[in-house]
């Protein structure tokens, strides 16, 4: 253990929570032993004067520094300097000190004064019995060798504190800022408070000197209070923002739902406006920029509205917290914009009056009357997609076996961050005519141009703007692809380990794995602690029982053969021991820049030793898995694809069971129906889709249906049930104790809390070995509830992942 870092492991008894003296690491002890050694080699002939003790406190404090350990026992042991005459009753010299302090003695004999910062603060003197009630390394940790008197305790707590040699002209003093009056809620106590409430001020007085009592009047409604009021709230963003006084008008429309299309009601009361003063260059603000909002529409604070509740006017905001789709929800007043003349057309019409362009106007005129009942007819317009679309009937597991059914397969690609996934993919999708040379070319010149050529194959999949800025992958990509076997769906998965909850949702869509390594020097052995380990366990985790591994970027190290059975000797191990049957690993080396042995043998000379499969050869190896086809359907949501006007489709993989055109669906949590419109196997139109099949659905979906990634599309008749509350089978990768964690389950992420350990289990049997543990060591595999904050589809067989603090914290089958 290192002095500075906790490790659960050594700093934990998981079971009994003993709490043992805190011992010297090994690492401590040995750096204890050669300090010591060192310190007296340095002291030499003196070093007699000091006992081990003295030399191992000073070391420990000085953080096994020699030069200022020797410094310390040569004025405080070997050749201390001459004490001055104590003097009496010196008085403290920092407030911050309490006074009790201040009256400490140096003691006759040096003491070692155990005190803890916050004692020091808090005014508890240093105490013997205080020190005696430590361990000696407790004791010493905290202690103060060369403390003696108080500014001595001072001195040493602050001894390596930037700040603390501070010469004496160069002292700040620090003066409070002056108290502004104001009132509890930051109302105005008396107007001397801003410089905007001044100018309200001065400009009040100046309109009631001026105006008649009556207007006078309402002007001091409208700026007395500045602090409280939406009114002046918007004059101080005008006149703070002088231009975009109007785009903080418009944004502020916007925000509460009303369209600025549409005509707004009228003010009842309209006061009169000033122009304001631009506090920041005394310009005068323009009218129109002031916004003339009146008091009474003015928002309660957030102290108000504990009290008496939200006002009508944040009721109403709320209420218009949802969007219309653009065309199906336009307004009535809207539409009468279009069915009036325009106010070109009010021109045109005047100087078709006056004789000229007459048959322009008149034209003109006719559009405009013509657009009048389309427009009204708009409102009538309304695409119908609730109703139940017309089913074929079909028996979909006969048609299933009937069909020539070609092996189809989606694998997820991982691997640590840059290993060469996308670019390997992308390389592939060239070689197999999937992406033109074309695409490819245009690709690299748009990669050219801001410095990430190398990253344009990768670009193939990475199609976000940020992905390709960045040269990282942030969500899954998809792509298929076929060969004369099989169709395989890509589920290409960032390697950054802050997307680690998108690898997840690829993976619990994949049949196999095919994980990348980067085999370039130091690159294999750094991926390997970051996160080729934790995706490859995510993926055992996940329920994927096959993995093909791909030994990447072999052109960096001269194809070298030493290197690639390095790499598969160390990652076979891994794998078996994290639980992938030994026939289920393959081993292909690679390089997917160049493509070789992607979907051709290499070309390089140098990889003449290998004889094995290509890539493509081995995806082709990979047996299918069983398809549980006459289980209840279940297809979690992948992706939603709502088009404006139109349908809304969702894609994803079809875990379970089977379905065809007009099935009825049901979406869980949700509850609403759904009806399937189309369906889409691999990219072309199809009937019916069974399990293991990645689909895209169009629906139809009844009023009010909610539906986000992750929910469950099922079968009404055999629903999958909703819980808060679940019991998982976790193997622990951390420390599991009673915590907060999230938790994923394919597209799903909810928050959720470990509620409690209700038992560890053997390993092999799933034994219960122990009862309630306090927590559970990583590596354990253990039987753990789980609390969530809401109820979402769960049930028995579901892979779970929990994460925590960003790193993956536990894995398991939901029980
Ligand atoms: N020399 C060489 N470079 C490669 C090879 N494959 C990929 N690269 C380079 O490695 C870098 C990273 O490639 P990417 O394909 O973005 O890596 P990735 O694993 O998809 O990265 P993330 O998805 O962000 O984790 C790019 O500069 C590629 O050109 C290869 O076979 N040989």
């Amino acid at each position: 253990m290192s002095r500075h870092r906790m490790d659960y492991n050594d700093e934990l008894d998981y079971d009994e929570y003993d709490e043992e003296e805190e011992e010297l690491s090994p690492e401590d002890q040995a750096q204890m032993k050669q300090g010591t050694a060192d310190v007296r080699a340095a002291l030499s002939i003196q070093a007699s004067k000091v006992t081990d003790t003295q030399i191992q406190e000073a070391l420990w404090h000085y953080f096994y520094d020699v030069d200022k350990t020797v410094a310390y026992l040569v004025t405080k042991f070997i050749d201390p300097p001459k004490k001055a005459p104590p003097k009496a009753a010196e008085k403290p010299n920092s407030k911050f000190l309490p006074t009790r302090l201040g009256t400490l003695s140096a003691p006759a004999n040096p003491i070692i004064c155990v005190l803890d910062l916050e004692e020091l603060l808090l005014g508890h003197p240093p105490t013997q019995e205080h020190s005696s009630s430590l361990t000696p390394w407790q004791a010493t940790r905290f202690s103060f060798p060369l403390a003696t008197s108080q500014d001595d305790i001072i001195k040493e707590l602050f001894r390596d504190m930037p700040w603390g040699n501070i010469p004496q002209h160069r002292v700040a003093i620090l003066t409070p800022p002056p108290r502004r009056p104001g009132g509890l809620l930051g109302g105005s106590g008396a107007l001397k408070g801003s410089k905007l409430q001044q100018l309200a001020a001065a400009r009040r007085k100046k309109a009631e000197e001026s105006n008649a009592q009556g207007s006078a009047e309402q002007t001091r409604t409208e700026t007395s209070m500045p602090s409280t009021s939406e009114t002046s709230q918007g004059k101080e963003n005008t006149s703070l923002a002088g231009a975009f006084g109007k785009r903080l008008k418009i944004s502020e429309t916007v925000a509460e739902g009303r369209n600025p299309l549409v005509q707004q009601e009228p003010n009842r009361q309209e006061p009169a406006q000033q122009p304001l003063e631009d506090i920041t260059n005394g310009r005068q603000v323009p009218e129109e920029a002031a916004a003339p909002v009146s008091l009474e529409k003015a928002p309660a604070s957030g102290f108000a509205s504990t009290l008496f509740g939200d006002s009508p006017r944040t009721a109403k905001r709320k209420q218009l917290e949802f969007f219309a789709l653009p065309y199906t929800d336009i307004a009535p007043t809207a539409i009468d914009v279009f069915s009036k003349p325009s106010p070109d057309d009010v021109v045109l019409a005047a100087q078709a009056k006056a004789g000229k362009k007459a048959a322009a106007a008149n034209q003109k005129q006719k559009n405009a009357s013509a657009v009048g009942p389309v427009a009204g007819k708009l409102n009538e317009l309304k695409i119908d997609d609730t109703s139940k679309p017309a089913s074929k009937n079909l028996d979909v597991i006969s048609e299933f076996n009937k069909s020539d059914n070609k092996r189809a397969a989606s694998f997820v690609v991982v691997g640590h961050v840059d290993a060469g996934k996308s670019t390997m993919m992308g390389r592939l999708l060239l070689d197999l005519g999937v992406v033109s040379k074309h695409t490819v070319d245009r690709l690299r010149q748009e990669a050219e141009k801001i410095g990430k050529s190398s990253f344009h194959l990768a670009w193939v999949l990475d199609q976000r703007t940020e992905e390709r800025a960045r040269g990282v992958t942030i969500d899954i990509a998809t792509n298929r692809f076929e060969t004369d076997k099989a169709i395989f769906t890509i589920l290409d998965a960032p390697g950054h380990r802050d997307f680690i909850p998108n690898m997840i949702a690829g993976a619990s869509q994949a049949d196999f794995g095919l994980l990348v390594i980067d085999a370039g020097t130091g690159a294999f052995e750094s991926g390997l602690k970051g996160q080729t380990k934790e995706h490859a366990l995510l993926l055992r985790s996940m329920g994927v029982s096959r993995v093909v591994v791909a030994i990447n970027k072999l052109d960096t190290v001269g194809w070298s053969q030493e290197r690639f059975d390095e790499i598969r000797n160390q990652i076979s191990g891994f794998l078996t021991a994290t639980g992938f049957q030994a026939k289920n690993i393959a081993f292909v080396p690679v390089s997917g820049l160049h493509g070789d042995n992607l979907v051709k043998k290499p070309s390089d000379a140098a990889a003449s030793w290998y004889s094995g499969p290509t890539l493509v050869e081995e995806l082709e190896n990979s047996e299918p898995e069983a398809r549980a086809l006459t289980k209840p359907l279940r297809m979690s949501i992948g992706e939603i694809f709502r088009t404006p006007g139109a349908s809304t489709s969702v894609s994803g993989r079809l875990d379970a069971g089977s379905l065809q055109t007009g099935d009825t669906l049901l979406v869980q949590p949700g509850g609403g129906e759904a009806f399937i419109k189309s369906v889409e196997v691999n990219g072309e139109p199809a009937d019916w889709a069974v399990a293991g099949q990645s689909v895209v659905l169009g629906l139809n979906l009844a009023d009010q249906v909610e539906m986000r990634a992750g929910d469950i599309l099922c079968d009404p008749a055999q629903p999958i049930q909703c819980h808060d509350t679940f019991t998982l089978k976790a193997l622990a990768f951390d420390v599991l104790m009673p915590m907060q964690v999230d938790v994923h389950r394919g597209r799903l992420h909810a928050e959720g809390r470990i509620e409690a350990m209700t038992a560890i289990l053997d390993k092999m049997t799933g034994a219960v070995t122990k009862k309630k543990p306090r927590v559970v060591k990583p590596g354990t595999v253990a039987r753990v509830v789980i609390k969530l904050g809401a109820k979402v589809p769960l049930e028995a067989g579901q892979r779970v992942v929990l994460r925590s603090g960003g790193e993956t914290v536990a894995a398991g089958l939901l029980e």
